[in-house]
């Protein structure tokens, strides 16, 4: 588990100061997948190096399974760190040395011995796929296999917490696929914290069970993906749902968006909301998905001439919650690129 408390990292003095991470306070349980997500500037990379305190922080405290790291000397730290798998954008692999002889570095520096090493090696390097390819430099291997291997080199010394830092930007989307499957596998697998950082909203919605959105250093939203995407109240709910094919809506009809758990509603929910508000409901988008065991919908729709609380209350008595879309607020599609 990783927890962050009160983390400030302010650079410079006086009038050049700067507070890049403002108080950041939350946790990666053992076996969560946390990401965090912010617009470039915002402060991810400076929590990357704050996390593994390649930077130490001005004040606040970062504990792997409760020890306070940022207590320890460089020599302790040394050690410390070892609890801690770092993968980057740039895989940050060796271009003259296999596969293999990539993922034996961090044991090597260790002295671990050459039979455990090969050991070690085999066994890292089946768990990402790539036993065929032990014997490969990086330049004879994709995008997405390079980045197994840094995950396998990050998991040679077996951290508790693994530490993502845009490990999937500029992979293509099965790549991407591939990774986030591994990432999940290693989370259920090894029970790893991990804390996955990336300006890629689809991303997040496949691979974390957490997020919170960091702006100017601070955490300005936060929750489990699958609360986000119920409350349609929710900034990064909105920005987390897939961009759905819209129609626009009727010239006399406003427009309302509706969300609910499957398990929840009726599935005859819309003709029933007509038949309620006696007037017409048309379907404009729709999109369904499944987190952590429940399906859930979202759907934007068109009501002609029905009475904004009187919606609101049949919607809520079918199980929905229904909001009306805001004249001019962004499509998801537009928030996604806000976000990123
Ligand atoms: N060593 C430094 N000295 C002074 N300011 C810094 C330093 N490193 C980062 N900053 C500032 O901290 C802020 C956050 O930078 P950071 O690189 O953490 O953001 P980011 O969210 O990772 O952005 P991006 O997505 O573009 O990489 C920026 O305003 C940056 O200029």
């Amino acid at each position: 588990m990783i927890s962050l408390e009160q983390l400030t990292k302010v650079y410079g003095h006086g009038d050049a100061q700067t507070v890049v991470l403002d108080r950041l306070d939350f946790s990666v349980d053992a076996g969560e997948i946390f990401a965090v997500v912010g617009p470039s500037g915002a402060g991810k990379s400076t929590l990357a190096q704050c996390v593994n305190l390649l930077e130490r922080p001005t004040s606040g405290s970062v504990l792997v399974n409760g020890e306070n790291l940022s207590q320890l000397s460089e020599k302790q730290l040394r050690v410390a760190r070892r609890r801690i798998g770092t993968i980057f954008q740039s895989d940050g692999l060796y271009s003259r040395r296999t596969a293999a002889a990539n993922v034996a570095l961090p044991l090597e520096y260790l002295g671990v011995t050459a039979a455990e090493t090969r050991a070690r090696v085999a066994e890292l390097l089946d768990r990402v796929g790539l036993s065929n390819k032990a014997g490969h430099y990086p330049h004879q291997l994709s995008g997405g296999q390079r980045q197994r291997v840094g995950i396998a080199r990050a998991l040679a010394l077996r951290p508790s917490v693994l530490l993502s830092d845009e490990a999937t930007s500029g992979l293509d989307p099965d790549s991407t696929r591939s990774i986030v499957a591994l990432l999940k596998e290693l989370r259920d697998d090894l029970g790893l914290s991990i804390l996955f950082i990336t300006h890629e909203m689809d991303t997040v919605l496949q691979v974390a069970d957490s997020v919170a959105r960091l702006d100017h250093g601070r955490i300005v939203e936060s929750g489990r993906i699958v609360e986000l995407l119920r409350n349609p109240a929710s900034g990064l709910g909105r920005a987390l749902r897939p961009a759905r094919a819209h129609e626009s809506a009727p010239a006399d009809a406003t427009e309302w968006f509706v969300s609910y758990t499957s398990a929840h509603v009726p599935a005859d929910w819309l003709t029933r909301l007509a038949d309620q508000l006696g007037t017409t409901v048309s379907l404009l988008g729709a999109s369904i998905e499944t987190v952590d065991g429940a399906t859930v919908g979202h759907a934007s729709i068109g009501v002609t001439g029905a009475d904004r609380e009187h919606l609101i209350t049949v919607a809520r008595s079918l199980g929905l919650d229904a909001r009306p879309e805001p004249a001019g607020e962004s499509r998801p599609a537009e928030i996604l690129e806000k976000v990123a």
